[in-house]
């Protein structure tokens, strides 16, 4: 369901943060995969404004905690804890929503044309991927849920819970998303469950949440993830002085946003949500792209291309646009503040989406803001539409730069209305990489370098590393102990979750991983 989101002024936390640099040790497994790492204008006019239908959906929002970060030595630690609303993505059938809640049918159908199912044009329907690589190997389910033992509730979404758990036998901490069977049927939620763990299951990425153990029992589905210790960056972000970053910290988020966005792309998924609430932060710092429920996967995916670079004096760069050239979908999906204006007009969107939310994060990241935001709904929707991006946001009063013309003329060219002129739109994430933006940028070794901000780590045991929300109290009876796995059943036509396979996957460099 799409949501307002306001967010709310500051508030005093205690203690100014300090802590020594976290340790690298814990994050040898993800170096490790990194064996396996691929790295290798102006805004259309709209003269016309048409009057705006009204989208009254129901508010569904969820308040921000506060916890802290340590800033390493780019930024002034931040006094002040502020409150922050997590936005929330559109559900299924939020255009459903939206329009039932009007008296009047949606207006102007050739701009809002919300369509509820994906009209996704597949070379083969029957194309599955497998999951098994080089650098992942599937195994035999080797854990069930009376594997773990309940530490703390970390989210919570419409369909599921994310907990902390700790494993009995090894004592390593995991995340554990839980999905409830009977809630995805009741909120159509079952196909994206299962594009969720597909794309989980065949991605090797250091800022890609890395999935260990599937399996699913009678009510239902586990994922269980690399724990990201650091909690989410949107958390981050609220705590900075002014909620933003300078230019170098701003730069190096967008830069690791975007191997994981090129990526995706180049296994053929279009991500489609992303925003500062879906990046963790691992212990190290470093993101890990999480959520993936609206994704969208291209079947079967294209095969990269070779394009020439922009300037004789660079090499030909990789075109990983052609892997998901075949994607066209029309599902009214994304965030409020970050959707694309082809996504609002319902005139089908493809990875381009994946550039103008770059955009929106990378002017929140400099500005504390987004680039569009009205004082609701329709307001937003209305600028995304129609209205420039301005850079008239006075800088917020703690920030040590504005931003530079190379990082204004990343933005614009990111937010072009028109996604057939979106940078990105030629050969995907080599066209933002070669932006003068990121000249001094070297994506091959992203994950050496120190990032901007490095979470608070108390405890040597990470379990009480926690930049989270708040959580209410775990009112569910979930049972670890008398939950128990359950195959599949292929026989049972019915049954919605035949294809959510039950796995242990083991990555490249995994201890344990022959
Ligand atoms: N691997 C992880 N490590 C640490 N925390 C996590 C992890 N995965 C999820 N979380 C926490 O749980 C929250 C919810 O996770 P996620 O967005 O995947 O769940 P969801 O049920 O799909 O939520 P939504 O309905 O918003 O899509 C995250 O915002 C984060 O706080």
């Amino acid at each position: 369901m799409i949501s307002s989101s306001t967010r709310t002024s500051d508030t005093e936390i205690e203690s100014v943060i300090t802590a020594p640099p976290p340790s690298y040790t814990a994050t040898t497994q993800v170096h490790s995969r990194l064996k396996s790492f691929f790295y290798p204008g102006t805004q259309s006019p709209y003269p016309h404004t048409p009057e705006l239908p009204s989208f009254n959906v129901p508010e569904d929002f969820d308040v921000a905690s506060q916890k802290g970060f340590k800033s390493n030595s780019w930024f002034t630690p931040s006094l002040k804890s502020p409150k922050g609303i997590r936005r929330v993505a559109s559900a299924p059938n939020a255009n459903k929503l939206l329009f039932a809640k009007q008296q009047q049918p949606p207006p102007t159908p050739s701009l809002y044309r919300h369509n509820e199912i994906s009209s996704v044009s597949l070379q083969s329907k029957a194309f599955r991927r497998t999951y098994s690589s080089a650098s992942i190997k599937i195994k035999k389910l080797q854990v069930g849920p009376s594997s773990f033992v309940k530490i703390r509730m970390l989210g919570k979404g419409d369909v599921g819970k994310v907990y902390m758990v700790k494993q009995k036998n090894t004592d390593k901490l995991f995340a554990m998303k839980v999905l409830s069977k009977r809630e995805m049927i009741k909120r159509n939620k079952v196909k994206r469950a299962l594009a969720e763990q597909e794309i989980l299951a065949t991605s090797n990425h250091p800022f890609i949440v890395t999935l260990y153990h599937s399996f699913q029992s009678q009510d239902n589905l586990y994922f269980v993830m690399e724990y990201c210790m650091g909690g989410e960056f949107f958390r981050a972000l609220q705590l900075r002085p002014g909620k933003c970053l300078n230019e170098e910290g701003a730069q190096f988020y967008a830069a690791e946003v975007i191997a994981a966005l090129e990526y995706l792309h180049l296994h053929g998924f279009i991500y489609r949500d992303l925003k500062p609430e879906n990046i963790l932060l691992h212990q190290s710092g470093h993101i890990m792209l999480t959520d993936f429920d609206l994704s969208k996967g291209s079947s079967p995916p294209g095969n990269p291309g070779v394009v020439k670079s922009t300037s004789p004096h660079l090499p030909p760069s990789i075109d990983t646009k052609c892997c998901v050239n075949n994607l066209r979908t029309n599902s009214f999906v994304g965030t409020e503040e970050y959707i694309a204006p082809e996504v609002i007009k319902g005139c089908g969107h493809t990875s381009s989406v994946d550039w103008w939310t770059l955009g929106v994060l990378i002017y929140e990241m400099m500005y504390g803001t987004t680039p569009f935001k009205g004082a609701n709904r329709n307001e937003t929707f209305h600028r995304v539409l129609f209205c420039d991006v301005t850079f008239s946001h006075q800088p917020a009063p703690y920030q040590q730069h504005t931003p530079t013309s190379n990082c204004k003329s990343l933005i614009r060219r990111l937010l072009h209305k028109d996604e057939a002129r979106r940078l990105g739109s030629r050969a995907g994430a080599s066209d933002i990489k070669s932006h003068p933006y990121f000249k001094t940028v070297n994506f091959a070794l992203l994950r050496h370098e120190v990032p901007p901000i490095l979470p608070l780590v108390q405890m040597p045991n990470g379990i009480d590393a926690i930049n989270f929300r708040k959580m209410p109290p775990d009112s569910c009876s979930l049972d670890l102990e008398r939950d128990l796995v359950t195959p599949g059943k292929k026989e049972e036509q019915t049954n919605p979750f035949e294809k959510f396979s039950s796995m242990t996957l083991y990555h490249e460099g995994d201890s344990d991983s022959d």
